[in-house]
């Protein structure tokens, strides 16, 4: 019972309200109350049971996801559940299905690119699951490089193979199938079409068409409820307006008609998903730091005072690797808050034939999703890492939530490639300065260029850096600084490519400084809002510093190369990093409870609400198989004789 007094004692100290809290987080009280209804139903459902998943094979695995997403649509079916509940109902069951690429990517595709003729006939079909849908983007040998795509669809098609697209392997019925279209011997570019691929009547392969599942994957278990598929073609024909024509069309006789439209729309879905895994990002870290807080708050070692060890949450090394993430968790929330506003502006503005703002949509959404997800997959193993040894143990939850969450840095574009994408933006945007184009949105900053290239930091005492504006200029500063350098550097060269090839490394670089200061800003211009509640916005002023301060630290480099800060200031960050994570330090508990998650869905014991982690641990260890029986199989035939051996030979 030493847990679960600690966590109360925990809980008592906090200074703010907790429920305020959680609707910060949830975003809004509407948002809470339909999370909260939907994460009870999950974990009050013994059908939602995820505990006994490391112990499945990967086909009764399968079978079990197959079973939790049939009994989810039906709960989604009877409770007549609107489409945010069943989206929020999917999340909690927590286990990734062809469900999320059937909603997530095949379904936005059709909206994004179908003709409403397209829309009339798809639509109503996956909204009741008459077909079930993915996205056959990655080829085996193109991913990242989309334009290179090699499947061709013409009158006379060769045959490739699809590689990767989730769901395809056992379920799908339909998928989006991108490829090259070919028409009167002009190609045309990559194309999305929609393809039946299985018999709805048997759920047979289509004939023509060969799939399988890729195979096991990184993990036990974790993201193998998964069936990535492989798909071959050989000559398979489908109907023209099968190919999606809202922005491009094929007529019948074959003529290529484009509307007056960036050719990119293609690439939308893209923006729309990486959009989606910011916030998930922070789901996820959010998790693990939960998990992380509540054990270290549990857990004592060392440093006896009458009788009783300190909790490892009072070690000022824990404070430093645990306190950055948990104001990540809140940072990656309020970008993703934002980016979800620069989505339905964007989407809003290309309805009304306004297309200004797509590149900044893709550079944003593009770049945070690869730094968020970077840190996030970092972040949790350095929870797993944080919970000692008992972090490795599954039923800690953090094994399988770090393999189900890695591949987020590779899917829906590698994160290197996708930063990538950002430094081109960025060279565009300083050689257009040139020109007298005034920069916008996250580049606005350029347009003070000038001012950014002369400016010196004000910082003379620690409690300066507790100045937004002090911050954000900072950020600024370091980031113009490093694009201009690389567009400086590019110009030396006589091949732009070249140079951009050459210079990637710094051009990631120069990237990552800019996607920080994005964070940062739109932190920040989240406290410059009304924040209701008692004394919510001061914690959540304390994190937006510890967030600033710590990326400021762990990118010390940056900023003194770029001379946008002295040691001496950056002595000073670390000084008031320090007393900032001593601030937080007795509102930690209460800050994870704010995520108002479940014990279902932190599947933790290390991180169960109550804190009662070692009787349960220890019970835990006796329901695996492992414990069915004393003596283990196998004895008979390999310890035995081994052991006998060995008597034999001590006799001699
Ligand atoms: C599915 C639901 C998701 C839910 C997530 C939540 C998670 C929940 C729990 C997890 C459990 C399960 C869910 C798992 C879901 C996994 C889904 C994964 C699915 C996939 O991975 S699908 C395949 C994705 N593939 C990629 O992302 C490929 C990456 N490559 C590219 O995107 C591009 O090719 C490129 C690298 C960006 C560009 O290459 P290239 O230079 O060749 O570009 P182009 O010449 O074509 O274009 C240059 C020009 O165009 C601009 N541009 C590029 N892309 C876009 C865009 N998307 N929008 C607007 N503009 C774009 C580029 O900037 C250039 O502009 P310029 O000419 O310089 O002005
Ligand atoms: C779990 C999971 C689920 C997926 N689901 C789907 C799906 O549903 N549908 C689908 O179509 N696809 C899916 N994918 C595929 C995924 O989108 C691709 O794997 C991803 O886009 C990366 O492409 P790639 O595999 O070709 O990597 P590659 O591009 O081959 O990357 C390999 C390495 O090369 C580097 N690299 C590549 N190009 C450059 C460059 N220009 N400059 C510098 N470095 C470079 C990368 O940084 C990386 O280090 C999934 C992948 C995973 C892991």
């Amino acid at each position: 019972m030493e847990g679960v007094d600690h966590l109360a004692h925990e809980r008592n100290r906090s200074q703010f309200d907790v429920n305020d809290m959680k609707i910060v987080w949830a975003g809004s009280r509407e948002a809470f109350e339909v999370s909260d209804r939907m994460s009870r139903l999950v974990a009050n459902d013994p059908a939602f049971r995820k505990d006994n998943r490391v112990h499945l094979t990967r086909k009764e695995l399968f079978k079990n996801t197959l079973r939790k997403a049939a009994y989810a649509w039906k709960k989604i079916i009877e409770l007549k559940l609107s489409e945010e509940e069943a989206g929020r109902l999917r999340f909690f069951v927590d286990e990734p299905a062809y469900t999320d690429l059937h909603w997530g990517m095949f379904v936005p595709f059709l909206k994004g690119q179908g003709t409403e003729e397209q829309l009339q006939k798809w639509l109503p079909l996956a909204y009741k699951m008459q077909i079930i849908g993915c996205y056959a983007q990655t080829e085996l040998g193109h991913g990242s490089n989309v334009q290179w795509l090699e499947t061709t669809a013409t009158f006379d098609p060769k045959t490739d193979e699809f590689w990767w697209p989730g769901g395809l392997g056992k379920v799908s019925t339909h998928a989006v199938v991108f490829a090259r279209l070919i028409t009167n011997g002009r190609d045309y570019g990559v194309h999305g079409f929609i393809v039946q691929i299985r018999s709805l009547d048997d759920h047979s392969v289509l004939p023509g068409i060969t799939i399988g599942d890729i195979g096991v994957k990184f993990g036990n278990g974790a993201y193998n409820t998964m069936d990535n598929g492989v798909m071959h073609f050989d000559h398979i024909r489908i109907p023209r307006n099968q190919l999606l024509m809202r922005f491009s069309q094929v007529t019948r006789e074959g003529k290529y008609v484009q509307s007056d439209v960036p050719r990119q729309l293609v690439y939308g879905t893209m923006v729309y998903v990486r959009k989606t895994i910011v916030i998930d990002a922070s789901n996820a870290l959010s998790r693990a730091v939960c998990i992380a807080t509540r054990y270290s708050a549990v857990r004592r070692q060392f440093g006896s005072q009458d009788g009783v060890e300190t909790q490892v949450i009072n070690y000022k090394t824990q404070q430093s690797r645990l306190f950055p993430l948990l104001a990540s968790a809140y940072a990656f929330r309020f970008v993703g808050e934002w980016l979800q506003w620069l989505y339905t502006d964007v989407t809003q503005r290309l309805a009304a034939n306004d297309f200004s703002t797509l590149p900044e949509a893709h550079a944003c959404t593009a770049g945070l999703k690869s730094i968020t997800t970077a840190a996030t997959a970092d972040g949790i193993e350095e929870c797993r890492k944080l919970c000692g040894g008992h972090g490795y143990l599954c039923s800690s939850g953090l094994p399988e939530l770090f393999a189900v969450y890695v591949p987020a840095c590779t899917y829906e574009g590698d994160n290197v490639v996708l930063l990538l994408q950002v430094a081109r933006f960025l060279v565009k945007t300083v050689s257009q300065l040139v020109s007298g184009k005034k920069p916008v949105g996250t580049t606005a900053y350029m347009g003070r260029l000038q001012h950014l290239m002369e400016s010196t930091c004000k910082v003379q005492k620690a409690e300066d850096w507790l100045n937004p504006s002090i911050v954000l200029e900072a950020f600024e500063v370091r980031s113009a600084r490093m694009s201009v350098e690389c567009a400086k550097r590019l110009s030396q060269f006589t091949n732009q490519e070249e140079g951009f090839h050459e210079l990637s490394p710094s051009l990631v670089e120069a990237a990552v400084a800019h996607c920080q200061l994005i964070i940062v800003a739109k932190f920040i211009e989240k406290l410059q809002g009304d924040i209701p509640g008692n004394g919510v916005k001061d914690q959540l002023q304390k994190l937006c510093s510890i967030y600033a301060l710590f990326t400021l630290h762990k990118h010390l480099g940056d900023f003194l190369s770029t001379s946008t800060i002295t040691p001496k200031q950056a002595s000073l960050a670390d000084d008031q990093l320090r007393s900032l994570y001593a601030q937080v330090r007795p509102n930690a508990v209460a800050l994870v409870d704010a995520f108002n998650y479940t014990d279902h869905y932190l599947g933790s014991i290390l991180g169960r609400y109550d804190g009662n982690v070692y009787p349960n641990l220890y019970d835990e260890a006796w329901k695996d198989p492992m414990n069915d029986t004393a003596v283990p199989d196998g004895y008979h035939e390999y310890i035995k004789p081994l052991l006998k051996q060995q008597l034999r030979n001590s006799r001699l």
